[in-house]
């Protein structure tokens, strides 16, 4: 299964297409609109947020609420796009006509600069329209068709909020239940609702000093049975490949699994995780400190992995830049920007670690007829348990 996305911030509408999902699988838009409308919901966000109301249409590979074993081509609206036309659209401008402000300053922390001295534009407009976060709704369609295709093989996922500017959420005892019905509720999404509340009087804080707030988000899977990946080559490792697609999202700066960096402080013997074995469960470990991986494989343990996000780089708490037409150095100043998206960030990294899981579960079993698939993961969770 692979993925593409096309589409800028503020053009007509984001693109999706998802390749190598199985032949008859479930699959409704409304499995994709839920994922899109938790996206938009996080605290801290700015007034864009209001402005789009993110659903998706399905114009490809399903018919009748079941995929056909084709692309599955998905289609998200951007709304702003009716005060943007003159400025994003794809034909030609008439001089007297253009009313386009080139994008010269770039921001601090933002794709604009780097961007410009690659692709060789000279309005930064052409790096920003694309380098926005406006595409993770995009990849959060992709991750919602495989959400579905996890759930109906019996994995669920879900992604919350561990750690905003400081503010460390206790560890809690939540079921899964619980986690998802909290990730889907709470502004914030923060599991320990103590720190939440603290949380988000930071982000209201950052927002009156005119600053941004990172933050850490957690996702956490389950289900998911023993010897899932491989170790054989460095690009079948999941590990790596979760750790891959969670530092790609926007703004995302590391990535760790289970106790993470703290296993370089710790001897191994407070490390690893003792195995054990009975009849009805095979084979578990008696604690999850690797978040469920050895040697790129799952261990049959909660897959637990966070990311790190920075702060938002465009700030009304302005930075310095240099102009790049008149080499001026200027104090970067902006109209509208999220304070903190780490909430939203939450979901966007629960669907990117959905679609590397279920992938991995498609490259190890037989995968074009979904029925089929089901059957033969369900045969191989059979043969571990009593191997
Ligand atoms: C959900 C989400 C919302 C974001 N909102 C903003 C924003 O409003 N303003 C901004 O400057 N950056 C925002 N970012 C971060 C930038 O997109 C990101 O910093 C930029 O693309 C540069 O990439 P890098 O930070 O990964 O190097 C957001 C990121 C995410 C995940
Ligand atoms: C549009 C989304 O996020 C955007 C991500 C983003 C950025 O620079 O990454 C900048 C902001 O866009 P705008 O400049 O239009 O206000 C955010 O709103 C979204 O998440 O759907």
């Amino acid at each position: 299964m692979r993925y593409l996305t096309a589409g800028e911030s503020h053009g007509k509408q984001l693109t999706t297409i998802v390749e190598g999902v199985p032949s008859q699988m479930p699959l409704l838009s409304k499995n994709i609109n839920e994922s899109l409308v938790r996206r938009q919901k996080g605290y801290g966000r700015g007034k864009r947020m209001q402005i789009e109301k993110d659903l998706v249409d399905i114009a490809g590979g399903v018919r009748h609420g079941y995929t056909l074993g084709s692309p599955i081509a998905m289609v998200v609206k951007n709304d702003d796009f009716k005060h943007w036309e003159d400025i994003m659209g794809e034909d030609p401008i008439e001089p007297e006509k253009d009313i386009r402000r080139k994008v010269t300053r770039p921001r601090p922390g933002h794709a604009d600069l780097n961007g410009a001295l690659k692709y060789g534009h000279r309005d930064m407009r052409n790096i920003l329209e694309r380098s926005s976060a406006r595409e993770t709704a995009a990849r959060v369609a992709a991750g919602a068709v495989a959400k579905t295709l996890l759930h109906h093989l019996g994995v669920e996922i879900v992604g919350y909020v561990k750690e905003i500017a400081g503010i460390n959420a206790k560890q809690t005892n939540h079921s899964m239940e619980e986690k998802k019905t909290i990730s889907e509720e709470s502004p914030v999404r923060c599991l320990d609702e103590e720190a939440g509340k603290k949380m988000m009087q930071a982000i209201d804080q950052a927002k009156k000093d005119g600053d941004s707030i990172g933050g850490v988000c957690e996702v956490y899977v389950e289900g998911m049975p023993a010897g899932i990946g491989s170790y054989v080559h460095y690009d079948r490792k999941l590990d790596g490949k979760i750790a891959g697609a969670v530092q790609s999202i926007n703004a995302f700066k590391g990535v760790e699994f289970g106790i993470g960096f703290e296993a370089a402080r710790r001897n191994g013997s407070e490390v690893h995780d003792e195995i054990a074995w009975d009849e009805a469960n095979g084979y578990y470990r008696k604690s999850n400190r690797l978040g469920g991986f050895e040697g790129g494989m799952t261990t049959g343990m909660p897959i637990i992995v966070k990311g790190v996000m920075k702060p938002i780089p465009t700030l009304y708490k302005p930075l310095q830049s240099v102009d790049i037409d008149s080499k001026e150095v200027f104090n970067a100043s902006i109209e509208r920007s999220d304070a903190c998206a780490v909430p939203a960030a939450a979901v966007v990294m629960e669907h990117v670690v959905a679609f590397e899981v279920a992938n991995a579960l498609l490259e190890q079993f037989p995968h074009d007829q979904f029925p089929k698939l089901q059957q033969a993961i369900h045969t191989y969770r059979e043969e571990i348990r009593c191997f």
